[in-house]
């Protein structure tokens, strides 16, 4: 490839391990990267503006090309922490849930949960800006990223879709991956799992330079958050976007 290949990630701290590497890593003399949050990023993959995203899996379906070009992700194999329905009331009682406007994963997720695990009545409501503070009453809230970590220490419920997901199939999950929309070359590819992997081989350095009072990040990047793309997660991978057709 002759021009840069650009690259788009994910601006939570949830991706700050596996973005470390890139900083004096010489894939960078072949690529450029910007951040957004996931349905920012899963716009710019289908329309083209990137040519790697760290993307929602659930627009997997939207893209004409698609190929995951990373062994790394962001998956979970028990509670994600990140991840969750907030309420004031049991699930039971919920009535309205506001969608975060920043996911595409999860809100499909929760869709899938609500009706075939959960099975409740209730309606979806979506957002397009600050929605927490109607976190309310029968009002219930998808939240992701690192502003769920915050409204972890608000909501009287918190129900994380990783760890109801794990319960109802038995397998773990993936919510996004590093997919391209076009072949790349196999050099690159090996020079990007390169950076990918050394975040993750140094957690305590990443942690800190990484200052954060709401959640405890060596937990988050450790126990919650799962980085490797195993055949167990590839699995609960496809088991996803089954009940997305
Ligand atoms: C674990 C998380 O996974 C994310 C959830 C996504 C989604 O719902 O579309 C997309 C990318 C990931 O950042 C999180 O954001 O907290």
């Amino acid at each position: 490839m002759e021009r840069k290949v650009k690259v788009a990630a994910v601006s939570y701290l949830n991706t700050k391990p596996l973005l470390y590497g890139f900083r004096e890593h010489p894939v960078l003399r072949n690529m450029e990267l910007t951040a957004d949050y996931p349905a920012k990023i899963a716009a710019q993959l289908i329309d083209g503006t990137v040519d790697v995203g760290l993307v929602p899996v659930a627009i997997i379906p939207k893209l004409k090309e698609s190929h995951i070009i990373s062994d790394f992700c962001i998956g979970a194999e028990g509670p994600v922490a990140s991840v969750c329905l907030f309420s004031e009331v049991p699930l039971k009682d919920i009535k309205r849930i506001f969608l975060d406007y920043q996911s595409r994963t999860s809100v499909a997720l929760l869709k899938v949960l609500v009706r075939e695990y959960w099975k409740l009545d209730v309606e979806f409501v979506e957002t397009t800006g600050d929605y927490q503070h109607l976190i309310t009453g029968t009002d219930a809230g998808l939240v992701i990223g690192d502003r769920a970590l915050e409204q972890r220490l608000i909501s009287s419920f918190i129900f994380d879709l990783a760890e109801h997901w794990i319960r109802f199939t038995s397998l773990p999950f993936v919510f996004a991956a590093w997919i391209s929309n076009k072949p790349l070359p196999i050099e690159f590819i090996q020079q990007f799992n390169d950076a990918n992997a050394i975040g993750l081989n140094n957690i305590p350095a990443v942690v800190a330079e990484n200052t954060y009072g709401p959640y405890d990040l060596t937990v988050y990047y450790t126990k919650n958050v799962s980085y490797r793309l195993t055949p167990s997660k590839r699995q609960g991978l496809q088991r996803f976007l089954a009940y997305l057709q």
